[in-house]
C-alpha cells in the first residue's frame, strides 16, 4: 500500500492526513473548498512545527511531511490512483453515501475504502458500493496526531482480508488499532457521547455551571478535558449528529439529544471551529473564557 486519499480536510481529515504523511505514505487529501484545504495545510504545518520544537522531528521531517501530501478540489482526480481512500467529510449520511458511490465510481477495483464516521453505519455505507467487502471503518480519535486508538469497524459483509489490512497499516502509523462490530455509535461514542449530552442537559437543568461542570469530571474523574470543553472541542455538530444515530438506531429516549445542544447547532455555535461553544474561542489563545451565554 502506497497511495492513500483522504475526503474532507476539516479537524480530522488534515489529521489523518498528516499521520499517513509523516509515516511516508503518499496523500492526496480532497475537500470540496480550496479555503478548508489551505487552513488544513497550515494546521498540519502548524502542528509539525510543535514537534520540531520538541525535538521529536526535524525541519528536513517536516518538509518530506508537507512534501508527501497534494491537495484537490475534484474527487475523481484526488482518488484514481489510491490503495485506500479515507473518507473524513461531514457527518452526514446522505452526504456519505454520495462520495462512497463516487470513490466506487472512480478508484481501482482493488482499492479500500474507509469511513472515519463517528457512528454512522458502515454497512449502510457499503450499501452505496459494488465491493462491501472493502468497505470499514477506520476511526481516528482527535487530535489525530496524539491520540493512540484506531476503532477499526466491520461492517456486515467487510472481509477478513481487509480487516487484516487496516488493522496492519493502524499499527505502521503507531497507532492501537480496536476491532469492533457495526451497531449505532460503535464503542467510541456509544459510551462518550450520552455522557457528553448528560452533562449538556446537567447545565440545562441548572444543576451547574459549566466550569463546575467541566472542574467536576477533570478533577474527579481525571479525564484531562471536561465534557462540555470536549463537545466543543469535538464540535457540537458532529456531538449532536452523533446523538440523533443513537437516538434513531436504537429507538430508546435515553439517546434523545438535550434540546440546549440542539439550540446552540441551530444558533451556529459550534464549538472551538466556530469560535464559539460552550467556551470562547480567540485565534492564537489558550485561555479558556466561558461564554456569555452561560456566564452567571
Ligand atoms: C467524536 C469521535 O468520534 C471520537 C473522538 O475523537 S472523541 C475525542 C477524543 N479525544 C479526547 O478525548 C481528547 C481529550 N483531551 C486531551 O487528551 C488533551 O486535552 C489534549 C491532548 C487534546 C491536549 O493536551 P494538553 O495537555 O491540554 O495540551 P498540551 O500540553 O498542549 O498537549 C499535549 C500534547 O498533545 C499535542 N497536541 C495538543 N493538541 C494537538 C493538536 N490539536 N494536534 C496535534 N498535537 C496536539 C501537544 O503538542 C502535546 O504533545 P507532547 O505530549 O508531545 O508534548
Ligand atoms: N470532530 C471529531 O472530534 C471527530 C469527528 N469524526 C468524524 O470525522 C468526520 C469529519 O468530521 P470533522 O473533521 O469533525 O468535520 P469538519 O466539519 O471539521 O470537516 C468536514 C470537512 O469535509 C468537507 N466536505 C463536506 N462535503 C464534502 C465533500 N463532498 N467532499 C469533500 N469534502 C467535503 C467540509 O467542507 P465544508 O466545510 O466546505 O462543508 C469540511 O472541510 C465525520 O464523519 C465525523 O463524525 C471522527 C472522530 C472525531
Amino acid at each position: 500500500m502506497k497511495n492513500i486519499s483522504v475526503i474532507g480536510s476539516g479537524t480530522m481529515g488534515n489529521g489523518i492526513a498528516h499521520v499517513f504523511a509523516q509515516t511516508g505514505y503518499s496523500v492526496n487529501l480532497i475537500d470540496i473548498s480550496r479555503e478548508a484545504l489551505d487552513r488544513a495545510m497550515t494546521t498540519i504545518g502548524k502542528n509539525l512545527d510543535r514537534l520540531i520544537k520538541k525535538e521529536k522531528i526535524t525541519e528536513a521531517d517536516k518538509t518530506s511531511t508537507l512534501g508527501n501530501i497534494t491537495t484537490f478540489t475534484k474527487l475523481a482526480d484526488g482518488v484514481k490512483d489510491a490503495d485506500l481512500v479515507v473518507e473524513a467529510a461531514t457527518e452526514n449520511m446522505s452526504l456519505k453515501l454520495d462520495i462512497f458511490k463516487q470513490m466506487d465510481e472512480h478508484t481501482k477495483p482493488s482499492c479500500i475504502l474507509a469511513s472515519n464516521t463517528s457512528s454512522i453505519s458502515i454497512t449502510k455505507i457499503g450499501s452505496a458500493t459494488n465491493r462491501k467487502d472493502k468497505v470499514i471503518g477506520m476511526h481516528f480519535m482527535n487530535p489525530v496526531p496524539v491520540m493512540k486508538l484506531v476503532e477499526v469497524i466491520r461492517g456486515y459483509s467487510t472481509s477478513d482480508e481487509t480487516t487484516n489490512i487496516i488493522m496492519e497499516l493502524s499499527k505502521k502509523l503507531s497507532k492501537v488499532p480496536v476491532e469492533v462490530n457495526d451497531y449505532p455509535g460503535f464503542v467510541a461514542n456509544r459510551i462518550l457521547m450520552p455522557m457528553i449530552n448528560e452533562a449538556i442537559y446537567t447545565l440545562y437543568e441548572g444543576v451547574a455551571g459549566v466550569e463546575e461542570i467541566d472542574t467536576v469530571m477533570k478533577l474527579g474523574m481525571a479525564h484531562p478535558m471536561g465534557p462540555l470543553q470536549l463537545a466543543d472541542f469535538i464540535g457540537l455538530d458532529v456531538c449532536l449528529s452523533i446523538m440523533r444515530v443513537l437516538h434513531d438506531g436504537f429507538g430508546n429516549p435515553k439517546y434523545a439529544p438535550c434540546p440546549l445542544l440542539v439550540n446552540m447547532v441551530e444558533a451556529g455555535v459550534l464549538g472551538a471551529k466556530s469560535g464559539e461553544g460552550f467556551y470562547k474561542y480567540e485565534a492564537g489563545s489558550k485561555d479558556l473564557t466561558v461564554s456569555k451565554q452561560f456566564q452567571k
